[in-house]
Parts: structure tokens; C-alpha cells; sequence
């Protein structure tokens, strides 16, 4: 059974048909890119997966449980993280307190723990510490933990939003453009940190991206939507070969 399906999704926007007929099958643990011109569907795409919007059809089953239409903070305890296309993060809260905020999602104890700072509380929030400062090692943002989020330069907040959505412990990580806005060598970095993430982590990976160097330097498998519509899928190789989508392309620009 794979990880995530996605059967005869759409959903309008009064008389706008945004995604229509979406069926999309994510395996565990692969690297599966969501291409496509400007307006083709594809953050209203995770806006579904993500309980941001009801799909107005279909269903999304998710380790064979049927999360269609859930709650965001629901869906993400069932195990989906996202990313934005632009960055959401607590700017003035520091580094270290942006990725705990993910792992509380995680972490659960009784609310007067907290409170009365019983002893729970400060073992809770070591443990918390310790596996927040992990994720941090990996990005190399360890020792900016201190530093308010805002204060990192635009590629390092990029990595601190995939962290934190990885402290949310998921099984699937929706990425919006996360090289968006990344010069040639930040891009190369960030590839080589995705693919590390996928392994070490375990994690099906979903990407929106209009880098094509980077998409198919990545993607094992590649949708490709057009007017709200899969129009190819299929790896890289078949995906730059394909006339619709050369054709979509050509007719976007
Ligand atoms: N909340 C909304 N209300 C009305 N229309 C919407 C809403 N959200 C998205 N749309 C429309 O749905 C279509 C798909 O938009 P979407 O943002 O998903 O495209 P996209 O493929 O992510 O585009 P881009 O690459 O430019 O980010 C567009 O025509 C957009 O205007």
C-alpha cells in the first residue's frame, strides 16, 4: 500500500475548477516531485493534503487512513509537514525555539507539568533541547541557535523551515519552492541536504519547484500538472521528453 493516495481529487473555487480529477500515489521513503506554469495547481495541491482547503471531491488516504478535509494540526499529527513558498517562521523567536515548536507537536504532557514546572517539565524540555539542537547539526545552523530567525540570511532560514517541519516527526514533507530565491551553489547545498534528509529521516518528499536543474537533479518521480490536470508523470527523463509538457511550457511563458 503506498504511503499517500490521492483518488479523483478536485476542487473549485466558484467557477474556477483549480484541480480536477488529481489521482497520486507518494511510496514511503521516495523523492517525488509537483511541477507545472504558473497557476497550474500545484500549492492548491498542498492546501488539500494539508487540511488548508477541503477538496470539494475525492479522497486523500494517508497510511491507509482517510484524511480528507481534516484539520491542519490534525493532519500534520497524522504526518504531514509542509513548508511555504514564503517563509513562515517565528522571526523574532530564536532559532532553537523555532524547531521546538515543531517537536511540541510531538511531545505530549499533562498541561500542569508545564504550569507548575513539575519535574517532567524540565526533563521534557532537555529532551527537547537535545533533539532540537540534533536537527540544528544537521542543517548547520547549530550555532546560530541562539539568534532570532529573522537574523539569518535568506538560504539558512530556507533550512531552519524544513527543520522545523521535520521536529513534527512526518512521513511525508511537503516542500513549496524550497530553492526559490537561492543562488546556484545555496541550490546545489539544499539538494544535497534534501537527499540526505529523505535517507537519514526516512521521509517521503513532495517538492513544488520551477527549478527544472533542480527537479530533475532530485526527483525519482514527477507529476506534472496543467490547468489544474496531470497532464505527465513519470522520472525526469521521460518528463523533458514529453510534448504536453514541452507544449504547456512553451504555452505559459
Ligand atoms: N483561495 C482561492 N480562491 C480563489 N482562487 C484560488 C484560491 N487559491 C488558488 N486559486 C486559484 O487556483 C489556481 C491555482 O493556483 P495555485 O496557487 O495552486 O497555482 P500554482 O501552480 O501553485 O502557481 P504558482 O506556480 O504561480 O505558485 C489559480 O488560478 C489561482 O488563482
Amino acid at each position: 500500500m503506498a504511503l499517500l493516495e490521492v483518488m479523483n481529487v478536485g476542487i473549485a473555487f466558484g467557477g474556477l475548477q483549480a484541480v480536477a480529477q488529481l489521482d497520486m500515489k507518494i511510496e514511503k521513503g521516495h523523492l517525488y516531485g509537483l511541477i507545472g506554469p504558473n497557476g497550474a495547481g500545484k500549492t492548491t495541491v498542498f492546501n488539500m493534503l494539508t487540511g488548508v482547503y477541503r477538496p470539494t471531491e475525492g479522497d486523500i488516504i494517508l497510511d491507509g487512513k482517510n484524511i480528507t478535509g481534516k484539520a491542519p494540526a490534525k493532519i500534520n499529527q497524522a504526518g504531514i509537514a509542509r513548508t511555504f513558498q514564503n517563509i513562515r517562521l517565528f522571526s523574532q523567536m530564536t532559532v532553537l525555539d523555532n524547531v521546538k515548536i515543531g517537536l511540541h507537536n510531538q511531545v505530549k504532557y499533562p498541561m500542569w507539568t508545564g504550569v507548575f514546572r513539575l519535574p517532567g517539565f524540565k526533563e521534557k524540555e532537555q529532551e527537547m533541547d537535545y533533539r532540537a539542537m540534533k536537527l540544528l547539526k544537521i542543517f548547520d545552523l547549530d550555532k546560530e541557535a541562539n539568534l532570532p530567525a529573522s537574523s539569518l540570511p535568506y538560504g539558512k532560514q530556507r533550512k531552519l523551515e524544513i527543520a522545523r517541519a521535520l521536529a513534527t516527526n512526518p512521513k511525508l514533507l511537503l516542500l513549496d519552492e524550497p530553492a526559490a530565491g537561492m543562488n546556484p551553489s545555496e541550490s546545489e547545498e539544499l539538494m544535497n541536504t534534501i537527499k540526505f534528509v529523505q535517507k537519514e529521516f526516512d521521509v517521503a518528499i513532495l517538492l513544488i519547484e520551477h527549478d527544472m536543474n533542480f527537479v530533475m537533479g532530485i526527483c525519482e518521480y514527477i507529476y506534472v500538472l496543467d490547468y489544474g490536470r496531470v497532464i505527465a508523470q513519470g522520472n525526469g527523463e521521460s518528463i523533458r521528453n514529453n510534448p504536453k509538457v514541452i507544449a504547456a511550457y512553451l504555452g505559459g511563458d
